[in-house]
C-alpha cells in the first residue's frame, strides 16, 4: 500500500523507490500492472491512497538503479514516451528565451517540464552575472533533476536602433508631425527627438526616401539633411518601442548600405567569452552577413578548444538571404529570425522565405529555427490567436527542427501556457503530416562527397525508408559526433530516433534536432555489446516490452577496422 497522486497514474509505474508505495526491498524493479484507489471519498483527488494488487518483475533493485545511473535518458522523454507511446513522441524541439518572468528556479522547472529543450539568453538585454546565475540554476536542473535542456547564448550584434526617444517606454508619432533623428545625446528639453546609436545612420539617406520603424510600426519621409541629422515627416503613424530598428526604403526597395559595423562588435566577443566560460552549448550570431564571421567564430572557439560549441547564424538582414547557403554550410544551424528579417523585406515575403530557409537547412543537413512572434498576443493574453496557431502549425509541416518562444516566455506572465500551445500544436500536425504521408515528399540533395559521407547518407535515407515501411517502434543509431544521427533526423522519419553516444556536447547539441532524442551512454568498440547492453538498459526500466521492434544503425568506427567497416541497418525484435 503507497500513495501516487491517482491509481489510474500509478499503473505502468517501474517501482523505484521504496517510499513511493512503502513496498518491500523485492518490490523493486516491478512494473505495476493492477492497483486500486482509496480515500477521498472515491474522489481522485490529490493524493490517493493505491493498494498495488499485482506488478511483473522485470528487473531487481540493483538491476533498476543501474539503468538508471547508466543511461542518461532525461525525465521529459522517459515520461513523454511512458505515458504516449514511441510514436506519440514530439518531434519538433521548443526553445524558450529566458527573461525576468522565468527566471526562478521554479518556472524553469516548470518549463522544462513543459518540455522546453533550449535555452536561449539574448545578451541584448540584462547583466553578464544575471546570465550566469540563470544558467546556474539550468545545469543544476539537469544534474540534480535529470533534465536535458541546452544552453544557448544569442549575441547583440551590430545594428542601427533608437537609443533614446525621450520616454522609459513607447512613444507615439502622429501622422504630419516633424521629428529630428539624431546621434546627438538629447538633453530632454526638445520633444520629438529621437536619438540613434550609429553615428553613421543617415549615410547615403537623400532627401524624399522613406524611414521605416521596426518593419512598418511608423514611417517617415526625409524633408531635410542637417549634417548627419534627418528631418522627418510621420507620414503612417504608429509607435517606437524601446530599442526601435530603422531601415530606408527608396521606390520601394531597402537602400542598401554598407555600414562598417562588425557582426562580432567588441561587446560580442565579450559575450563569448562569457559563453565559453559558462560552457554554453550554442552560440547564435546575430546580424550574420556572410559565412566569413560564422569562420571567425568557428575558428575562435576551435583555438580555444570549444570545438562543442556550436555556432548558430541568425538570418535576419536581406545580406544573409543573398549568401544563405554558404552560411548554411559555414554554420552549425540556422535560426530565422524573423522580427529583425521584417524589418529588411517587405513582411509579406517572410513566409516564403522562411519555407525557403528551412528546405535549405533540411538539404544541406543543418539544424533550423523559427523565431519570433509565434505566439506574440500572449505576451498578453492567456491565449493565442487561431492565427498564431496556424503560424506554429505552417512551421511544423515545413519540418523546421526547433520552434522558438521570445517575448512569450521572457516577459510574459503566460509562458508555461504558450510553451503548452507549442507542444499541442506541434504534435497535432506532426500527426497528421504522418497520416497524410507528407514524409514521401521530401527531396533529398546528395550531400556528401567521400565514399564514406555518401555510404553513411545512403544508409541514413534507406533505414529510414525500412523503418517507416516496417512501421519499426524506434530507430536506435550509436553516434559519436552526432553525424549519423542528423543524417536520420535529415530524413524526418515517422519513428523516434534514439542517439546514443558518449560525448555530452554531442548529446546537447542533439537536443536541437527533429526527432531526435540524445541519451549518454559509456560505450565500447564492440558494437555489438552497445547494442545488447543498452536495448537491455532500456528494457529494464519498462520502456522497452518483448516484440517490440528497433532498428539499429551505428557509424562508431573501431580503430582496428577500415572507416566504412562497421556501418549497418539491424533489425531486432526486443525478446
Ligand atoms: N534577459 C532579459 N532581461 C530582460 N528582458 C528580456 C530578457 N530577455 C528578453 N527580454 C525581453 O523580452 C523581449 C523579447 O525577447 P527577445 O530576446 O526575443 O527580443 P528580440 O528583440 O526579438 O531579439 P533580438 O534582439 O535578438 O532581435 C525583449 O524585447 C525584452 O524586452
Ligand atoms: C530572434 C531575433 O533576433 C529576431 O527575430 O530578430
Ligand atoms: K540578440
Ligand atoms: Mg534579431
Amino acid at each position: 500500500m503507497g500513495f501516487a497522486s491517482d491509481s489510474i497514474l500509478a499503473r505502468g509505474l517501474i517501482i523505484d523507490r521504496a517510499t513511493k508505495f512503502g513496498l518491500k526491498n523485492e518490490a523493486f524493479g516491478a512494473k505495476i500492472v493492477h492497483c486500486r484507489a482509496f480515500g477521498n471519498g472515491g474522489k481522485v483527488k490529490g493524493k490517493v491512497r493505491v493498494e498495488v494488487r499485482a506488478a511483473v518483475q522485470i528487473g531487481g533493485l540493483e538491476e533498476v538503479k543501474k539503468a538508471k545511473e547508466e543511461l542518461g535518458f532525461d525525465v521529459v522523454s522517459e515520461g513523454e514516451l511512458r505515458e504516449k507511446g514511441f510514436l506519440g513522441m514530439r518531434k519538433t524541439k521548443l526553445v524558450c528565451t529566458i527573461g525576468p518572468a522565468c527566471c526562478s528556479m521554479e518556472d524553469l522547472e516548470k518549463l522544462a517540464l513543459g518540455g522546453m529543450n533550449v535555452a536561449r539568453f539574448n545578451m541584448c538585454h540584462n547583466t553578464r552575472g544575471w546570465h550566469r546565475d540563470v544558467i546556474k540554476k539550468i545545469k543544476r536542473l539537469n544534474e540534480e533533476k535529470g533534465f536535458c535542456i541546452s544552453v544557448m547564448i544569442d549575441t547583440e550584434g551590430s545594428q542601427i536602433h533608437v537609443l533614446d526617444h525621450g520616454a522609459p517606454s513607447s512613444v507615439k508619432a502622429e501622422e504630419g508631425s516633424i521629428w529630428l533623428f539624431t546621434t546627438q545625446k538629447s538633453d530632454g528639453s526638445s520633444p520629438f527627438t529621437v536619438q540613434a546609436n550609429y553615428k553613421g545612420f543617415s549615410e547615403g539617406i537623400e532627401v524624399g526616401d522613406v524611414l521605416v520603424i521596426d518593419g512598418g510600426m511608423a514611417s517617415f519621409e526625409v524633408i531635410e539633411k542637417v549634417g548627419n541629422d534627418l528631418r522627418c515627416q510621420c507620414t503612417d503613424s504608429g509607435l517606437f518601442l524601446p530599442r526601435a530598428k530603422f531601415s530606408f526604403w527608396r521606390d520601394g526597395k531597402l537602400v542598401e548600405r554598407n555600414y562598417d559595423l562588425p557582426t562580432l562588435s567588441k561587446k560580442d566577443w565579450a559575450d563569448i567569452e562569457f559563453g565559453v566560460s559558462e560552457g554554453v552549448d550554442f552560440i547564435a550570431l546575430s546580424f550574420v552577413n556572410d559565412a566569413d564571421s560564422v569562420r571567425q567564430l568557428k575558428n575562435y572557439l576551435y583555438m580555444r578548444s570549444c570545438r562543442s560549441t556550436r555556432v548558430l547564424a541568425k538570418i535576419e538582414s536581406l545580406e544573409s538571404l543573398q549568401k544563405l547557403e554558404e552560411i548554411v554550410k559555414a554554420s552549425d544551424g540556422i535560426m530565422v529570425a524573423r522580427g529583425d528579417l521584417g524589418v529588411e523585406i517587405p513582411y509579406e515575403q517572410i513566409p516564403t522565405v522562411q519555407e525557403e530557409i528551412t528546405n535549405v537547412c533540411r538539404e544541406l543537413n543543418k539544424p533550423v529555427i523559427v523565431a519570433s512572434q509565434l505566439l506574440q498576443s500572449m505576451v498578453e493574453y492567456p491565449t493565442p490567436t487561431r492565427a498564431e496557431v496556424a503560424d506554429v502549425s505552417e512551421a511544423v509541416r515545413q519540418y523546421a527542427d526547433a520552434l522558438m518562444l521570445s517575448g512569450e516566455s521572457a516577459i510574459g506572465p503566460y509562458g508555461q501556457k504558450a510553451l503548452s500551445v507549442l507542444q499541442m500544436a506541434s504534435s497535432r500536425m506532426e500527426l497528421w503530416s504522418r497520416e497524410e504521408n507528407r514524409q514521401s515528399i521530401l527531396h533529398r540533395l546528395q550531400l556528401g562527397v567521400s565514399l564514406p559521407d555518401r555510404i553513411a547518407e545512403q544508409i541514413c535515407n534507406c533505414a529510414v525508408q525500412m523503418a517507416n515501411n516496417l512501421g519499426v517502434d524506434a530507430i536506435f543509431v550509436y553516434t559519436k559526433y552526432g553525424q549519423m544521427a542528423s543524417l536520420l533526423s535529415r530524413n524526418r522519419p515517422y519513428p523516434p530516433i534514439f542517439a546514443f553516444t558518449r560525448d555530452n556536447s554531442t548529446r546537447m547539441a542533439l537536443n536541437l534536432q527533429w526527432g531526435v532524442i540524445p541519451i549518454l551512454v559509456d560505450l565500447s568498440d564492440d558494437m555489438e555489446a552497445n547494442i545488447s547492453r543498452t536495448i537491455d538498459l532500456i528494457r529494464t526500466k519498462g520502456l522497452l516490452k518483448t516484440g517490440d521492434v528497433v532498428l539499429v544503425v551505428s557509424d562508431l568506427t573501431p580503430a582496428h577496422l577500415n572507416s566504412t567497416a562497421f556501418q549497418s541497418i539491424q533489425v531486432k525484435t526486443v525478446v
